[in-house]
C-alpha cells in the first residue's frame, strides 16, 4: 500500500491510499479520515459508497464530513466506484463501466474479470482497513444515488456484517429503472431473476436482519421520478414490516450541497448504532 495524500483535518487525517486489490485485479485508491480518537483507541468505521462518475475524491473533497466524524470519533472510508486503470473494460456512457460499478460481482464476459466490487467491499476492503488502521470491527456503511443502492444491497446481502446503514437519493429498484436495467443486463445477463440478488426492494421481502433504514431524498432531484422512485422503499418496507426513515427533503437536488447539508445528521445516526 502507497500513500498518496495526507491533510490534517479537523485534529485527524484525512489520507488517500492506494492499494493492491487481489478481488479488483488492479490497483485502487480509497479515502481513509482518521479522527483524532483513533490515536488512543480503536474506533468504528462507516464505509461511504458514492455515485456515478465519482472517485475516491467526491466525497472526501465536497461533503464535508471530516468534522462530523471527529466529533463522533468515526473513520470514514471511502473507495472507488469501480476498478479502472489498463485492461478495465469499459463502455461508453457515463452509467457503465468505469466509474459505474454498482457494488455488484459481475458474471457476464468481459466484466466478469475486474468487476467485482461487492465482493472488494463487503470483503478485502474491511479486512485491509482492520489490520492497518485503530479500527474497530463496528462497521456501517453509506452511499449516494448509486453508492445508496451499494450501501442498501450491502447490508441487506451480509447480515451482522454492518450495524448501521443510511443512504442519499439511493437507486432503490435498479431491476425497475434505466440506470440499472442498463448496467444489469451488461454486468448480469438477461436473466431477470438473478438481477433481484442486487435489488434493494427485492431482497427487503426475504431479509434475515430488519436493520434500520435511514434514507433522505432531495425532491428537486433531477432524477427523482425517473431513476430513484423512493416509493417502491416506502412499499417494500411497508410489505416487509422493515424500518425505514424516509426523509423527503424539499428544494434539494442530487448534488453534493444536498449531502452536505444532512452528512451530520446521518454521521450522528451511525454514531449512535455503532456505539459500543
Ligand atoms: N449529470 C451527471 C450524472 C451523474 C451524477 O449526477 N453523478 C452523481 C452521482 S449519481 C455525482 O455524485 N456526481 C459527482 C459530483 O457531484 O461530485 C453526469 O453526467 O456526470
Amino acid at each position: 500500500m502507497q500513500r498518496i495524500e495526507r491533510h490534517a483535518s479537523f485534529g485527524g487525517w484525512q489520507d488517500v491510499y492506494e492499494i493492491e486489490s487481489a478481488t479488483l485485479g488492479v490497483k485502487t485508491r480509497v479515502g481513509v479520515y482518521l479522527p483524532p480518537q483513533a490515536i488512543e483507541r480503536p474506533c468504528p468505521v462507516v464505509y461511504w459508497l458514492s455515485g456515478l462518475t465519482c472517485s475516491e475524491q467526491n466525497f472526501i473533497t465536497k461533503a464535508g464530513a471530516q468534522q462530523h466524524a471527529a466529533r463522533h470519533g468515526l473513520i470514514l472510508v471511502a473507495p472507488d466506484t469501480s476498478p479502472r486503470g489498463e485492461g478495465v473494460p469499459d463502455a461508453d456512457g457515463y452509467d457503465l463501466g468505469v466509474g459505474a460499478g454498482f457494488y455488484l460481482d459481475a458474471t457476464q464476459v468481459p466484466w466478469n474479470s475486474h468487476y467485482r466490487m461487492h465482493d472488494y467491499v463487503v470483503h478485502e476492503l474491511p479486512a485491509w482497513v482492520e489490520a492497518n488502521f485503530p479500527a474497530s470491527d463496528a462497521r456501517g456503511i453509506a452511499g449516494h444515488s448509486m453508492g445508496g443502492h451499494g450501501a442498501l444491497v450491502l447490508a441487506l446481502r451480509n447480515p451482522g456484517r454492518y450495524r448501521s446503514v443510511s443512504a442519499f437519493s439511493p437507486i432503490v429498484a435498479p431491476t425497475q429503472v434505466p440506470w440499472g436495467e442498463k448496467a444489469f443486463s451488461a454486468y448480469l445477463g438477461d436473466d431477470r431473476d438473478a438481477w433481484r440478488e442486487w435489488d434493494a426492494c427485492a431482497l427487503i421481502a426475504d431479509a434475515r436482519e430488519r436493520l434500520p433504514l435511514l434514507v433522505d431524498q432531495g425532491l428537486a432531484d433531477e432524477f427523482l421520478e425517473n431513476q430513484l422512485r423512493p416509493e417502491l422503499l416506502r412499499e417494500a418496507c411497508e410489505a416487509a414490516g422493515h424500518p425505514l426513515e424516509l426523509r423527503l427533503q424539499p428544494d434539494y437536488d442530487h448534488s453534493y450541497y444536498f449531502i452536505a447539508s444532512f452528512i451530520g445528521e446521518h454521521l450522528a445516526h451511525h454514531a449512535e448504532m455503532l456505539r459500543g
